[in-house]
């Protein structure tokens, strides 16, 4: 292994890291121990913070309400039960005496539900507490009388043995919960749209800047795992994959600074909660969740530790931040108290001078990893596989220091005033919000309502969109400019003209041989167009105002419907005329019954891609299908290309409100721009800004084989308006054909919407025609 101090360095944090890899943490223990008998009930957790323990001397346990000649300690809930029950500690630790001597030889500190060693039964435990602590016995008696059967698992944890007491559980034999959750969600994408704290679509811990926020327990639960109402003992993810029988397993030591280590260290530094969330499947929930996301609520960090069993792993330890209230998530008919604030004792290893906590009940070891004492007791390798958490340990009560964000998610309004709010109000929820009727995570699925995605519910609430000027439209909040780098314009302009008043530059697209197979066409508007009558900020104001009977934006399924891990696509869409069904199933309205500014739209998109194919030579064919998209803030339409099937040559596309940059690359397959790649993707070769009024073609069904394309969409709305040509002919299905030519169809009152490029509004100022190569390619291009 590598030297220690090496190791530590963690590479580009801006934190730096805590001096320890082991932390006790900001514990906090009570203030002076009272010199009365404790005969009342904690008192509420107020105490401030003491630093971690010191390095140079030993830190016995404090004493949390102790006694003179008997300690009692609140034993954390159980891991069924959630329950708190009560240990008898016979003598209170000595000060400056190391508490894992202590607990070696003269106390009864261990499980005492099951400790056979000490002969107490937990009805003699209960009578000896109840006997000194008279105000507490109502409440100890009946967290008693409901508890279950329990026994102690290797770790530490109590497990149910028995179905019975008072305690319900339903058929598959998890017990009922006392509550339910304020707020859940079935697919992950509802969970990241809403929470601020949980933006993870893929991983269980959600970092951003290297700071943890979220972390998610489902299935995959390891030995050391626990659960308690207050207390999660997890591992962090990493090193796992399937053996043979595809079952996932621990295959790796953790490294000892990795990503998820590293941003948990920097949120204790930071005095950052963890949003705790848990799936249905996982074991260690003693409750029956009912959703495949239940959100805990905040706990924060109060011990991490490098374990080893059969590899090294990270753990952490998190306490729930406010825990004088009883979880939804304990068990049915258990009682919850709240245990005084206290630390488990710890010890300094004489080989590194670290303060370690006692985390096993066995025996204390040095837990530094780089010390030659790591897991080792006399120079001889600890097995701790079999080892239970010490009860001090899991009853170790901190007090956090720092802000607890005041709410976990933004909720909806009362859906049942039914007064919409603004879009401003909307952007701040970016997409997401927790139905106020139900508490189901809701993405918003519909430009101009939200509709709670809790089929159980249904809940709705209109979303206004308030008239937007161009201006504010176009304008990006900060932070959002510098999205894309800018690629360098390795695909040279080879031709510039005008077309009506628009200045259009072309960009011609080769094949593996340097032959031309199709062409990008840029039109760009000019305020003069945009202003005049029926022009885009006409269009796009009358689209911004229409109805949403009228125009019903939505957001479709892009990946895995209906799945937990559905995806919906950033963007609201809806199919004019001819049925499109490429990336997004989309249900197609009829031209006949489509509203005017979609009718001009497509009348000025018939106009530039006639004049672009006609100018270069190629098939012309009269767009009968329009996908309109509406953008709120800014989104993107990832990596693709437009080649299905039924697709003609060409698609015309207008921009009205935000910019956006379209991107261009070879697919990686291609000898384009590079030799072929098996894995990854080749670079961007093209990129340009289409702003406000501004039209596009894109002529050859070859680039959409040999190339794909991006756009990222800036400013606060924008809609794109895309027209392609369906080839009825293509299409198998006669009902499907049928369907698609008479959707198709450009009613005759359309005609008024012909479109002649506003030649008159031209500047007169003609750009000079430029032809140049494409590089790169090694070969020249002929324009
Ligand atoms: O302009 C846009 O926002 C995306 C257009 C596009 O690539 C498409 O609809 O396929
Ligand atoms: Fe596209």
């Amino acid at each position: 292994m590598a030297p220690f101090e090496l190791k530590i360095q963690p590479p580009q944090t801006n934190y730096s890291p805590l001096p320890s890899f082991y932390f006790p943490l900001p514990a906090v223990p009570p203030q002076a121990a009272p010199s009365a008998p404790a005969q009342t009930a904690p008192p509420p957790v107020v105490a401030p913070p003491t630093p971690p323990s010191s390095t140079s001397s030993t830190s016995p346990a404090p004493p949390p309400t102790a006694s003179p000649d008997s300690l009692v300690v609140q034993l954390p809930v159980s891991q069924q039960g959630g329950l708190h029950i009560q240990q008898i500690i016979s003598q209170p630790p000595q000060s400056g005496v190391p508490q894992h001597a202590t607990s070696q030889s003269d106390t009864v500190q261990s499980d005492i539900i099951q400790d056979t060693t000490t002969g107490v039964d937990i009805a003699e435990v209960d009578t000896a507490v109840l006997d000194a602590q008279p105000s507490r016995k109502r409440a100890a008696s009946e967290a008693n009388a409901s508890q279950p059967e329990l026994k102690k698992t290797k770790t530490g944890t109590q497990q149910s043995a028995s179905a019975d007491g008072d305690f319900l559980k339903d058929t598959q034999g998890k017990f009922i919960s006392f509550g339910e959750p304020e707020i859940w969600a079935e697919q992950r994408q509802q969970l990241c749209e809403t929470l601020h704290h949980y933006r993870a679509h893929e991983a269980g811990v959600y970092q951003k800047n290297r700071i943890a926020y979220g972390l998610y327990i489902d299935a995959g639960v390891s030995p050391k795992d626990y659960f308690d109402n207050d207390i999660i003992i997890t591992t962090l993810g990493g090193g796992k994959a399937k053996d043979d029988n595809g079952q996932v397993q621990r295959v790796r030591d953790h490294a000892i600074v990795g990503r998820n280590d590293t941003a948990f260290r920097n949120s204790v530094e930071k005095l950052q909660t963890i949003l705790v969330i848990v799936g249905k499947k996982n074991t260690n929930c003693p409750v029956k969740l009912k959703h495949n996301f239940n959100i805990l609520g905040h706990y924060h960090i109060t011990a991490m530790w490098y374990d080893k069993s059969d590899t090294c792993c990270w753990m952490v330890k998190l306490q729930r931040v406010d825990t004088t209230t009883q979880p939804w998530y304990s068990i049915k008919g258990s009682t919850h108290t709240s245990l005084p604030l206290s630390v488990a004792p710890s010890q300094v290893c004489e080989s590194c001078s670290q303060s370690t906590e006692q985390i096993y009940e066995e025996e204390w070891f040095c837990m530094t990893p780089g010390c030659t004492s790591y897991f080792k007791r006399g120079g001889v390798k600890i097995d701790a596989r079999d080892y239970h958490y010490s009860q001090a340990f899991l009853s170790a009560r901190s007090q956090f220091m720092g802000e607890v964000p005041v709410a976990v998610a933004p909720y909806l309004p009362d859906v049942t005033a039914g007064t919409p709010f603004t879009e401003a109000v909307i952007n701040n929820f970016k997409q997401g919000f927790v139905c106020s009727v139900c508490g189901c995570c809701g993405r918003q699925k519909h430009w101009k309502h939200w509709a709670c995605e809790n089929e159980h519910c249904g809940a709705t609430f209109p979303l206004r969109h308030e008239p937007m000027s161009i201006d504010e439209a176009k304008s990006e909040p900060e932070g959002r400019l510098k999205r894309q780098k800018d690629f360098s314009k390795l695909f040279t302009p080879i031709d510039q003209h005008m077309e009506g008043a628009y200045e259009v530059t072309k960009y011609s697209f080769p094949d593996e041989d340097g032959s031309i197979i199709g062409f990008v066409a840029v039109y760009k508007s000019t305020d003069k167009v945009n202003r005049h009558k029926n022009g885009a900020d006409g269009l796009f104001t009358e689209l911004s105002t229409m109805e949403e009977g009228d125009f019903h934006l939505e957001r479709k399924a892009a990946r895995a419907a209906g799945s937990i891990v559905e995806k919906l696509t950033q963007q609201f869409t809806r199919n004019y005329g001819a049925t499109y069904k490429f990336i997004v199933r989309t249900e197609s309205q009829s031209f006949s019954t489509a509203p005017d500014p979609i009718l001009r739209v497509l009348k000025r998109c018939t106009w530039a891609s006639e004049q672009a194919v006609n100018r270069h030579g190629g098939l012309y064919e009269v767009p009968n299908e329009l996908l309109a998209l509406g953008y709120t803030q800014s989104g993107e339409m990832g990596w693709h290309d437009d080649g299905e099937k039924t697709v003609g040559q060409t698609v015309a596309s207008m921009s009205l409100g935000g910019r956006s940059t379209m991107h261009f690359r070879p697919k990686a397959t291609t000898t384009l721009f590079g030799p072929p790649k098996r894995t990854g993707v080749k670079s961007p070769i093209l990129q340009f800004t289409l702003e406000h009024g501004d039209m596009m073609v894109m002529h050859g069904s070859d680039i959409q084989k040999l190339y794909e394309h991006c756009v990222y969409s800036y400013g606060k709305r924008r809609y794109a308006l895309t027209c392609r040509t369906m080839i009825f002919d293509k299409m198998v299905a006669e009902e499907e054909k049928q369907h698609a030519m008479e959707s198709g169809t450009i009613p005759d009152h359309a005609e008024e919407f012909n479109y002649d490029g506003d030649a008159d509004l031209a500047t007169g100022v003609k750009p000079a025609s430029k032809s140049k190569a494409v590089r790169k390619t090694g070969k020249a291009v002929q324009a």
